[in-house]
């Protein structure tokens, strides 16, 4: 068993990107700049924004940090999405979510600017990305992809197994690697929390990859997959005792896995660094540069 790390993999293409930064800097172009908006005081959102913030900084990003009250309404959000899609100094912006129940989530993620929506969750950028054209990809499922690469994992020819149909995760994920278009050409199911047990099994014990992205501790057991299978857990879940585990049963299966990930140190790093170049792209984007 082979660990897939997110960390190393996260810091080399935020290395490369700073690098890139430089010499736009140096060219006397302007810092790319990400805008966060961040709702109430979620910890994990907190800690999630505090890390994005960091990964900014060492991409050679500015980045600027809008907090509102729990009770912000969803008008008073959509009035400061505006602005800051009208802000010329900003080339992409994400709200952190999850946001408070009294807020639409699609509403708000409908009114970013596509042309600056670095997470890809816009229609647009979502539907552009599921056509194989130039889009926004949704970090999550952006960065697993680059961490295949990374590894030089094989995907073409492959049977994936997805398991949950998150928009932010599974959905993407499945589309990505069943396209023919950077990384693919696998074929992919995607199954949820809802497929027959008998079903799951009997497509997660053929896969060669299994992604799963369910947020419950030890989901995927041992007996659910193949020797030698690719295991990319996505899930982050906090126990009573503070210790954040994955969505597999790390200890018993990762006997049988060739590759596996982490958690934490896995994906959720390479969400980081994925909204990074997506970010980069945006700035490319604004000035013609790409
Ligand atoms: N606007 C968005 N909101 C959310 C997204 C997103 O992509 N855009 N995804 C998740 C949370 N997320 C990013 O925002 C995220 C999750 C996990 C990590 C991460 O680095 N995890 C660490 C461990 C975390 C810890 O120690 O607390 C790891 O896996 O090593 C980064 C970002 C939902 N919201």
């Amino acid at each position: 068993m082979k660990l897939l790390d997110g960390k190393k993999c996260a810091e080399s293409l935020v290395a490369d990107i700073s690098r890139k930064v430089g010499e736009y800097v140096a060219s006397g172009l302007r810092k790319p700049h990400m805008t966060i908006i961040l709702v109430g005081e979620h910890a994990p959102s907190e800690s999630y924004v505090k890390s994005k913030i960091k990964s900014c900084g060492n991409a050679g990003f500015e980045s600027t940090l809008l907090r509102f009250p729990e009770s912000v309404t969803e008008a008073e959000l959509l009035a400061k999405i505006a602005e800051v899609n009208a802000d010329r100094t900003t080339d992409g912006l994400i709200v952190q979510l999850p946001l408070p129940k009294h807020i639409n989530q699609q509403h708000v993620i409908n009114a970013i600017d596509p042309e600056k929506d670095i997470d890809g969750f816009h229609p647009m950028n979502f539907g552009r990305m599921s056509l194989g054209q130039k889009a926004f990809r949704p970090a999550t499922a952006y960065g697993i992809c680059k961490l295949l690469q990374f590894y030089e994992i094989p995907v073409w020819g492959k049977h994936c197994v997805v398991i949950g149909r998150s928009n932010i995760v599974g959905k993407p994920i499945s589309i990505m690697l069943s396209n023919d278009f950077e990384i693919g050409n696998a074929t992919v199911t995607l199954t949820h929390i809802e497929t027959p047990r008998e079903l799951l099994l009997d497509e997660t014990r053929r896969a060669d990859i299994v992604i799963v992205a369910v947020g419950i501790p030890g989901f995927v057991t041992a007996d659910m997959v193949k020797d030698g299978a690719v295991l990319i857990d996505v899930g982050i879940n906090r126990l009573a005792d503070g210790k954040i585990v994955g969505d597999a049963d790390f200890e018993n299966v990762k006997e049988k896995c060739s590759w596996i990930t982490p958690v934490p140190g896995g994906v959720g790093r390479m969400t980081v660094a994925a909204l990074m170049i997506n970010t980069l792209m945006a700035y490319q984007n604004n000035f013609n540069l790409a």
